[in-house]
């Protein structure tokens, strides 16, 4: 299980706080309501688990899109909003962080769970470095959207590096963003993929005792024969 931050009151956080934005016209933001130390996961991004085509029956029975999904995996998203589309500032959700604008600092870096075979994807938010209290708290998205309002240039190798940092403290969270695609090989994949690869000439020379120990050419199992000579 991933441990969350929760600061000084350990009953409820006390850590965070949502109000208005610093940023002209982004609406609210989630803000440091007391220090927060480095590398600690400040909260899930939690929400309604759902395919794209859930998400799009709701985009159009609400009429608009501002519902703030996070992408988890290939067709899968994580919808923090209500039935009716709506955010609230109680829940303390990560959904309330914004990216940071020009000038500013990444100070959150998201990260996603371990891929778990009987549980959802999930994603995280943690602190990249000490927080001061008051300062906003700002996470990069995704490194290749577009935006609609201008936004600071993200340091994809300092990420790299502070992710794999994290996850060394947090060993349920993964340092892959976006997550790898989960390719599931079927048995009959792996057989095709064998069998189109072309043979492999053997390097020595044919009828020596090399050659004969020679297996580089040999690109599917040897068959096992049962045998009746017992
Ligand atoms: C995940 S929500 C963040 C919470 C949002 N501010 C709110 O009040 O609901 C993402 C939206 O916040 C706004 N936003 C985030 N970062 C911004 C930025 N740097 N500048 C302007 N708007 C931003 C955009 O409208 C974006 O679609």
């Amino acid at each position: 299980m991933v441990e969350i931050y929760r600061g000084c009151d350990r009953a409820v956080s006390s850590a965070l706080r949502v109000q208005d934005s610093r940023i002209p016209g982004a609406g609210m933001g989630l803000f440091a309501a007391e220090e927060l130390p480095e590398y600690v996961v400040i909260g899930q991004y939690s929400g309604e688990v759902k395919d794209y085509a859930r998400f799009g029956e709701k985009v159009q029975r609400l009429g608009h899109n501002h519902l703030h999904p996070f992408y988890l995996k290939p067709g899968l998203l994580v919808d923090p909003t209500d039935e009716e589309g709506a955010l609230h500032p109680a829940s303390l959700s990560m959904a309330f962080t914004n990216e940071a604008p020009p000038g500013e600092r990444y100070n959150l870096l998201a990260l996603y769970a371990q891929p778990c075979a009987d549980q959802d994807p999930a994603v995280y938010f943690c602190t990249r470095e000490r927080v001061p209290k008051g300062s906003e708290l700002f996470v990069c998205y995704g490194y290749d959207h577009p935006r609609e309002y201008p936004w600071a240039d993200p340091d994809i190798d300092l990420d790299t590096h502070q992710r794999q940092q994290i996850c060394q403290r947090h060993p349920h969270l993964s340092p892959e963003f976006p997550p790898k695609d989960p390719l599931v090989q079927r048995p009959q994949d792996v057989v095709e993929e064998v069998v189109r690869k072309e043979p492999v000439e053997s390097h020595f020379e044919v009828g020596t005792d090399a050659w004969r120990t020679d297996f580089s050419d040999v690109v599917l199992d040897a068959p096992v024969y049962e045998t009746d000579s017992e």
